[in-house]
C-alpha cells in the first residue's frame, strides 16, 4: 500500500477517534485494519524483540484455522480484587467496544481485540513466580496480525484522547512494510537438556491424593482435581519463540498460546475450550477421563476401547458433563450434548470428551458464561467450593494461570476461552510446569501420579526435556 494513502486513511480515521472522544468525553480505541500478504506467524511474534519482549501474546486454535498474533499494548485491564472479576472486565470491555472507531474491519476475527485471562483462584495469595501475572490481566495490542482460513490481516489500534495530535504513522506503513518479508522463524540450535526437579516430593502428592480420596469416600466432596508441578532448570534462559515453534509442530490438536509478560511468559498447548461465543451458539467442551496413546493402531484402538468402558473415568467424566450442561442450561434456551463421550486423541494422551453447545439467552454475555463455568469439575472438582478448599488444603503450590481461563473478545463481544492446562511459566532459566488430574473415592495415587507424568510430555517435549 502507498505510503500517502495510508497517511489520508490514518487522518481520517483520528479525526473520527477524535469527534468520537470528543462527544463520549473519554479516550476511544480507534483501528484500522489492513490485509496483508501471508506472513510467517512465529516471526512476527519476534519481530522487534527488544522493543515487544514481555508485551506480546500468541493464540492458534485447534486445526490453526484462526491465530492472533499480539504485539504492544494500547490498553491494559489488570486487577487483583477477587470480588466480580469477571463483571468488571465484561462492563469496561462492552464501554470501550462501544465506542471504538474501526475501518477496515471485514471479519469478525480483526480489529480491537481484548486478550487475557484470570488466575485460577483469586483468593489465592500470589507467589514470587506469579508475580507478572496479575489475577485479572488483559490488553488490546497496539499490533495484532490475523490468520483466519487463509486470509492474514494486521490491525493496529490506537486509544485517542479529544485533543490528540494526528499521529504520526511511519511505524506502521514501516511494519506493513517487514511484514512481506520476514522470515521464517528458525528454533534455536540444540541445547543442552535442562535439569529436572519435583516441586512436590513425590510421596507427598501421592499422600495427598490419598487423603483426597478419603475426603471422598467419606462424602465430603465427590471429586477434586490435584496438580503438582516440575521445575527445569536450563543453562540459560528459556526462548519462548523455539517453545512456541514446538508446540506449533508437535500439538496439532491443541490451542496453542504464549503469554509475554515483563520477566516471564506462560506458554502452552490446551486441548481444552472452555466457552466459545459465535453467533447465536455458546460452544464448551467436557473433558476429563485420561489415558495414554498405544504404541501400534491395535494398542492404541484397546487403551481407546478400555477408556470408553472405564466406570472410574466414565465417573470423573460424568461428574464434568452434569454441572457442565446445568451451567448451560442457564446460560442457553436450549442445549445439546451426546449421550455418550467420544474419545480425543492428542499426540501423547486420549480423552473423554463431550462437546456441548447451546444458543445463548438474549443478555447473557461471554465473561458470564466464563465465570458460570469456572473451574469445572475437570479443573476444580464437584461440589465446587469444597472442591477448591481441598485444593488450597491438599495442593502446597500456588496454581497461578495454571487450569485458569485464557482468551479473547472482539467488539461486538463475541470470543473464546479456553483452560490453560499443559502449559508451563518460563522464568529466565527456570520453567515450571503444571500438571494435574481428577482425584475420585477409588483413585490409586501410583497410577494418578503416573497421569500426571503423561500430562507433562508435551511441555517436557517443547523444553527438549524428553530422552
Ligand atoms: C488437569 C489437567 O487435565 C484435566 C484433567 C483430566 C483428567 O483428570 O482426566 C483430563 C483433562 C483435563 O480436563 C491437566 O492436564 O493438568
Amino acid at each position: 500500500m502507498a505510503y500517502s494513502k495510508l497517511s489520508t486513511n490514518m487522518y481520517s480515521i483520528m479525526e473520527k477517534g477524535q469527534r468520537q472522544a470528543r462527544l463520549f468525553g473519554k479516550q476511544v480505541l480507534v483501528s484500522s485494519v489492513f490485509e496483508i500478504d501471508k506472513t510467517d506467524l512465529p516471526a512476527f511474534f519476534s519481530y522487534k524483540k527488544r522493543m515487544y519482549r514481555g508485551n506480546r501474546f500468541f493464540w492458534s486454535e485447534p486445526g490453526r484455522a484462526l491465530t492472533y498474533v499480539g504485539l504492544g499494548s494500547v490498553f491494559t485491564l489488570e486487577a487483583n480484587d477477587p470480588e466480580n472479576r469477571f463483571q468488571y472486565v465484561d462492563s469496561i470491555w462492552q464501554e470501550l467496544a462501544a465506542s471504538a472507531v474501526v475501518e477496515g474491519k471485514s471479519s469478525p476475527y480483526t480489529g480491537p481485540i481484548l486478550f487475557g485471562g484470570f488466575s485460577f483462584d483469586p483468593y489465592r495469595a500470589q507467589s514470587e513466580k506469579w508475580s507478572d501475572f496479575a489475577h485479572t490481566s488483559f490488553a488490546v495490542p497496539k499490533y495484532m496480525v490475523t490468520a483466519h482460513d487463509g486470509k492474514f490481516y494486521l490491525t493496529s489500534n490506537r486509544l485517542v484522547q479529544a485533543d490528540d495530535a494526528v499521529l504520526d504513522d511511519e511505524e506502521l506503513a514501516q511494519m506493513l512494510s517487514d511484514l512481506q518479508q520476514l522470515a521464517p522463524l528458525q528454533a534455536e540450535q540444540d541445547t543442552d537438556c535442562p535439569a529436572m526437579k519435583e516441586e512436590i516430593v513425590p510421596s507427598d502428592w501421592m499422600e495427598a491424593v490419598r487423603e483426597a480420596a478419603l475426603s471422598i469416600r467419606e462424602g465430603q466432596l465427590e471429586k477434586v482435581v490435584l496438580a503438582r508441578s516440575l521445575m527445569l532448570q536450563g543453562k540459560e534462559a528459556f526462548s519462548s519463540e523455539s517453545v512456541l515453534l514446538s508446540l506449533l509442530e508437535e500439538q496439532l490438536n491443541t490451542y496453542v498460546f504464549a503469554i509475554d509478560k515483563e520477566n516471564s511468559c506462560f506458554i502452552g498447548a490446551t486441548p481444552e475450550r472452555l466457552i466459545k461465543h459465535q453467533q447465536q451458539q455458546l460452544l464448551t467442551l467436557s473433558l476429563a477421563g485420561t489415558i495414554g496413546r498405544g504404541g501400534s493402531p491395535t494398542e492404541d484402538e484397546e487403551l481407546a476401547s478400555f477408556l470408553s468402558n472405564d466406570v472410574k473415568n466414565l465417573h470423573e467424566h460424568k461428574l464434568a458433563v452434569d454441572m457442565i450442561k446445568s451451567a448451560m442450561q442457564e446460560l442457553c434456551l436450549q442445549v445439546d450434548a451426546p449421550n455418550a463421550p467420544i474419545i480425543r486423541k492428542l499426540k501423547d494422551i486420549q480423552h473423554l470428551a463431550t462437546p456441548i453447545s447451546g444458543v445463548i439467552k438474549q443478555g447473557v454475555t461471554l465473561l458470564q458464561a466464563v465465570e458460570a463455568l469456572h473451574p469445572t469439575p475437570a479443573l476444580g472438582g464437584m461440589p465446587r467450593e469444597e472442591a477448591i478448599e481441598a485444593i488450597r488444603r491438599l495442593e502446597h503450590m500456588d496454581r497461578g494461570w495454571y487450569a485458569a481461563p485464557i482468551g479473547w473478545m472482539n467488539t461486538e463481544l463475541e470470543g473464546e476461552f479456553a483452560v490453560a492446562i499443559r502449559s508451563a511459566l518460563l522464568l529466565e532459566a527456570k520453567a515450571y510446569l503444571f500438571a494435574g488430574c481428577g482425584i475420585v473415592g477409588d483413585s490409586d495415587p501410583l497410577s494418578e501420579y503416573k497421569e500426571t507424568a503423561l500430562k507433562f510430555r508435551p511441555m517436557l517435549q517443547a523444553l527438549r526435556a524428553l530422552e
